[in-house]
Protein backbone atom coordinates (compact mmCIF):
# COMPACT_ATOMS: atom_id res chain seq x y z
CA UNK A 1 0.00 0.00 0.00
CA UNK A 2 1.46 3.35 -0.86
CA UNK A 3 2.39 5.67 1.87
CA UNK A 4 1.62 8.90 0.21
CA UNK A 5 -1.03 9.29 -2.27
CA UNK A 6 -2.27 12.32 -4.11
CA UNK A 7 -5.15 12.59 -6.08
CA UNK A 8 -5.69 15.73 -8.68
CA UNK A 9 -4.20 18.28 -5.87
CA UNK A 10 -4.90 21.53 -7.02
CA UNK A 11 -3.81 24.83 -4.97
CA UNK A 12 -4.54 28.22 -5.99
CA UNK A 13 -2.94 30.90 -4.43
CA UNK A 14 -2.53 35.09 -5.04
CA UNK A 15 -5.08 34.36 -7.92
CA UNK A 16 -2.67 32.18 -9.63
CA UNK A 17 -2.62 27.87 -10.45
CA UNK A 18 0.45 26.42 -8.16
CA UNK A 19 -0.26 23.12 -8.26
CA UNK A 20 -2.15 21.56 -11.77
CA UNK A 21 -4.14 18.55 -10.84
CA UNK A 22 -1.23 16.92 -9.56
CA UNK A 23 -1.21 13.15 -9.30
CA UNK A 24 1.81 11.47 -7.24
CA UNK A 25 2.17 8.34 -5.08
CA UNK A 26 4.92 7.30 -3.01
CA UNK A 27 5.02 3.55 -1.60
CA UNK A 28 7.32 1.94 1.20
CA UNK A 29 10.91 2.11 0.30
CA UNK A 30 10.81 4.51 -2.35
CA UNK A 31 12.48 7.84 -2.67
CA UNK A 32 10.66 10.68 -4.92
CA UNK A 33 12.67 13.67 -5.16
CA UNK A 34 10.94 16.58 -7.20
CA UNK A 35 13.04 19.20 -9.30
CA UNK A 36 11.51 22.19 -10.82
CA UNK A 37 12.84 25.98 -11.41
CA UNK A 38 12.24 28.80 -8.40
CA UNK A 39 8.56 29.36 -7.94
CA UNK A 40 7.10 26.25 -9.55
CA UNK A 41 5.40 24.73 -6.78
CA UNK A 42 7.49 21.95 -4.82
CA UNK A 43 7.42 23.57 -1.01
CA UNK A 44 3.51 24.22 -2.25
CA UNK A 45 3.28 20.50 -2.99
CA UNK A 46 5.19 19.54 0.79
CA UNK A 47 3.01 21.65 2.24
CA UNK A 48 -0.11 19.90 1.14
CA UNK A 49 1.53 16.24 2.04
CA UNK A 50 2.50 17.05 5.14
CA UNK A 51 -1.47 19.00 5.80
CA UNK A 52 -0.20 22.12 6.51
CA UNK A 53 -1.68 23.79 3.36
CA UNK A 54 -5.42 22.35 2.47
CA UNK A 55 -5.43 22.06 -1.41
CA UNK A 56 -8.33 23.41 -3.32
CA UNK A 57 -9.43 20.60 -4.54
CA UNK A 58 -8.22 16.67 -4.56
CA UNK A 59 -6.88 14.16 -1.83
CA UNK A 60 -4.20 13.79 -0.60
CA UNK A 61 -3.64 10.49 2.16
CA UNK A 62 -0.53 9.86 4.28
CA UNK A 63 -0.14 6.30 5.95
CA UNK A 64 -3.77 5.53 5.11
CA UNK A 65 -5.37 8.78 5.70
CA UNK A 66 -5.42 12.47 5.81
CA UNK A 67 -2.47 14.30 7.06
CA UNK A 68 -4.10 14.90 10.49
CA UNK A 69 -1.57 16.89 12.29
CA UNK A 70 -2.05 15.47 15.40
CA UNK A 71 1.07 13.85 17.48
CA UNK A 72 0.31 10.70 16.48
CA UNK A 73 0.84 11.53 12.61
CA UNK A 74 4.15 13.78 13.18
CA UNK A 75 5.70 10.67 15.65
CA UNK A 76 5.39 8.97 11.84
CA UNK A 77 6.66 11.89 9.57
CA UNK A 78 9.25 13.76 9.79
CA UNK A 79 9.29 17.29 8.40
CA UNK A 80 12.43 19.23 7.07
CA UNK A 81 11.01 22.46 5.92
CA UNK A 82 11.90 26.25 7.13
CA UNK A 83 14.27 25.82 9.50
CA UNK A 84 13.08 25.27 13.48
CA UNK A 85 13.27 27.36 16.11
CA UNK A 86 16.20 26.50 18.35
CA UNK A 87 16.36 27.08 22.14
CA UNK A 88 19.27 29.30 22.69
CA UNK A 89 19.71 28.01 26.38
CA UNK A 90 20.17 24.35 24.91
CA UNK A 91 23.20 23.05 23.29
CA UNK A 92 23.28 20.88 20.40
CA UNK A 93 23.80 17.89 22.46
CA UNK A 94 20.70 18.78 24.23
CA UNK A 95 18.54 19.64 21.65
CA UNK A 96 19.80 16.04 20.21
CA UNK A 97 18.67 14.60 23.50
CA UNK A 98 15.16 16.18 23.79
CA UNK A 99 14.33 14.34 20.45
CA UNK A 100 15.61 11.32 21.26
CA UNK A 101 13.85 11.19 24.96
CA UNK A 102 10.51 12.21 23.09
CA UNK A 103 10.68 9.45 20.25
CA UNK A 104 12.43 7.06 23.13
CA UNK A 105 15.28 6.22 20.71
CA UNK A 106 17.74 4.30 22.79
CA UNK A 107 21.02 4.80 20.70
CA UNK A 108 23.32 7.00 21.93
CA UNK A 109 23.20 10.91 21.03
CA UNK A 110 26.95 10.59 20.13
CA UNK A 111 25.95 8.61 17.28
CA UNK A 112 23.63 11.05 15.70
CA UNK A 113 26.00 13.86 16.68
CA UNK A 114 28.96 11.64 14.58
CA UNK A 115 26.56 10.68 12.05
CA UNK A 116 25.68 14.60 11.21
CA UNK A 117 29.26 15.54 11.55
CA UNK A 118 28.72 18.16 14.68
CA UNK A 119 30.73 16.31 17.72
CA UNK A 120 32.95 18.92 17.66
CA UNK A 121 30.50 21.39 18.09
CA UNK A 122 27.84 19.56 20.49
CA UNK A 123 28.32 21.91 23.20
CA UNK A 124 27.69 25.25 21.48
CA UNK A 125 24.11 26.88 20.71
CA UNK A 126 22.45 26.15 17.73
CA UNK A 127 22.51 30.18 17.37
CA UNK A 128 26.64 29.62 17.17
CA UNK A 129 27.07 27.24 14.51
CA UNK A 130 27.29 27.99 10.82
CA UNK A 131 24.94 28.02 8.70
CA UNK A 132 25.64 24.64 7.13
CA UNK A 133 26.18 23.02 10.42
CA UNK A 134 22.72 24.35 11.62
CA UNK A 135 21.27 22.48 8.53
CA UNK A 136 22.83 19.28 9.69
CA UNK A 137 21.69 20.13 13.03
CA UNK A 138 18.04 20.36 11.62
CA UNK A 139 18.79 17.06 9.69
CA UNK A 140 19.47 15.14 12.82
CA UNK A 141 16.20 16.71 14.51
CA UNK A 142 14.27 15.06 11.81
CA UNK A 143 16.47 12.26 10.98
CA UNK A 144 17.94 10.41 13.97
CA UNK A 145 14.32 9.35 15.18
CA UNK A 146 12.17 6.89 13.89
CA UNK A 147 9.60 7.63 11.29
CA UNK A 148 7.97 6.10 8.09
CA UNK A 149 7.77 9.25 6.01
CA UNK A 150 10.17 11.81 5.71
CA UNK A 151 9.23 14.93 4.12
CA UNK A 152 11.93 16.90 3.39
CA UNK A 153 12.45 20.78 1.46
CA UNK A 154 15.87 20.98 -0.24
CA UNK A 155 17.25 18.79 2.44
CA UNK A 156 20.69 20.18 0.57
CA UNK A 157 20.74 23.51 0.90
CA UNK A 158 24.00 25.10 2.64
CA UNK A 159 26.06 21.79 2.76
CA UNK A 160 29.05 21.10 1.22
CA UNK A 161 29.23 18.52 -1.32
CA UNK A 162 31.15 16.05 1.41
CA UNK A 163 28.29 16.00 2.95
CA UNK A 164 25.70 16.31 0.46
CA UNK A 165 27.15 12.85 -0.48
CA UNK A 166 26.46 11.32 3.12
CA UNK A 167 23.10 12.81 3.14
CA UNK A 168 22.40 10.81 -0.11
CA UNK A 169 23.80 7.36 1.69
CA UNK A 170 21.54 8.05 4.72
CA UNK A 171 18.28 8.69 2.82
CA UNK A 172 19.28 5.18 1.06
CA UNK A 173 19.95 3.73 3.77
CA UNK A 174 16.64 4.54 5.38
CA UNK A 175 14.42 3.89 2.41
CA UNK A 176 16.45 0.49 2.26
CA UNK A 177 14.99 -0.31 5.44
CA UNK A 178 11.75 0.33 4.15
CA UNK A 179 10.93 4.16 4.71
CA UNK A 180 9.77 6.37 1.97
CA UNK A 181 11.23 10.06 1.42
CA UNK A 182 9.53 12.74 -0.71
CA UNK A 183 11.55 15.76 -1.15
CA UNK A 184 12.10 18.67 -3.21
CA UNK A 185 15.73 19.63 -4.62
CA UNK A 186 17.39 21.58 -6.84
CA UNK A 187 20.23 18.71 -6.85
CA UNK A 188 20.67 16.59 -9.74
CA UNK A 189 23.72 14.60 -8.31
CA UNK A 190 21.43 14.47 -5.07
CA UNK A 191 18.82 12.53 -7.08
CA UNK A 192 21.29 10.37 -9.02
CA UNK A 193 23.28 9.05 -6.19
CA UNK A 194 20.18 8.29 -4.17
CA UNK A 195 18.94 6.95 -6.89
CA UNK A 196 15.76 8.32 -6.75
CA UNK A 197 12.17 8.76 -8.20
CA UNK A 198 12.82 12.19 -10.41
CA UNK A 199 9.81 14.20 -11.03
CA UNK A 200 9.95 17.56 -12.66
CA UNK A 201 7.19 20.11 -11.42
CA UNK A 202 6.62 22.46 -14.48
CA UNK A 203 3.36 24.96 -14.92
CA UNK A 204 1.97 23.64 -11.57
CA UNK A 205 1.82 19.83 -12.88
CA UNK A 206 4.17 17.17 -12.15
CA UNK A 207 5.37 15.26 -14.78
CA UNK A 208 8.66 12.04 -15.41
CA UNK A 209 10.40 14.61 -18.22
CA UNK A 210 13.05 16.45 -17.24
CA UNK A 211 14.01 19.88 -19.00
CA UNK A 212 15.01 19.41 -22.72
CA UNK A 213 18.56 20.29 -22.70
CA UNK A 214 19.72 23.07 -25.24
N1 LIG B 1 1.16 32.66 0.44
C1 LIG B 1 1.28 32.83 -0.88
N2 LIG B 1 0.51 33.73 -1.52
C2 LIG B 1 0.61 33.90 -2.85
N3 LIG B 1 1.45 33.20 -3.63
C3 LIG B 1 2.24 32.30 -3.04
C4 LIG B 1 2.20 32.06 -1.63
N4 LIG B 1 3.08 31.09 -1.33
C5 LIG B 1 3.68 30.75 -2.51
N5 LIG B 1 3.17 31.47 -3.52
C6 LIG B 1 3.53 31.37 -4.93
O1 LIG B 1 3.35 30.02 -5.32
C7 LIG B 1 4.34 29.65 -6.25
C8 LIG B 1 5.01 28.36 -5.80
O2 LIG B 1 5.78 28.61 -4.65
P1 LIG B 1 6.63 27.45 -3.98
O3 LIG B 1 7.24 28.00 -2.73
O4 LIG B 1 5.79 26.24 -3.86
O5 LIG B 1 7.75 27.19 -5.09
P2 LIG B 1 9.05 26.27 -5.07
O6 LIG B 1 9.01 25.44 -6.30
O7 LIG B 1 9.18 25.58 -3.77
O8 LIG B 1 10.21 27.36 -5.25
P3 LIG B 1 11.74 27.42 -4.74
O9 LIG B 1 12.54 26.51 -5.63
O10 LIG B 1 12.08 28.86 -4.95
O11 LIG B 1 11.77 27.03 -3.28
C9 LIG B 1 5.29 30.84 -6.39
O12 LIG B 1 4.97 31.55 -7.57
C10 LIG B 1 5.00 31.66 -5.17
O13 LIG B 1 5.24 33.02 -5.43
Amino acid sequence: MPVVVARDLSVQLGGGTVLDRVHLTADPGQIVAVQGVNGCGKSTLLRCLSGLLRPGSGEVEVLGGPPSGDPAFWRQVGLLAEEPAWYPGLTVREHLALVALTHGVTTPVDRALADFELTARAAASPLALSAGQRQRLALAATMARPSRLLLLDEPEQKLDAGFRDRLAAMLRAYAHAGGTVVLATHDAALVAAMDATALWMRDGRLTRTGPVPA
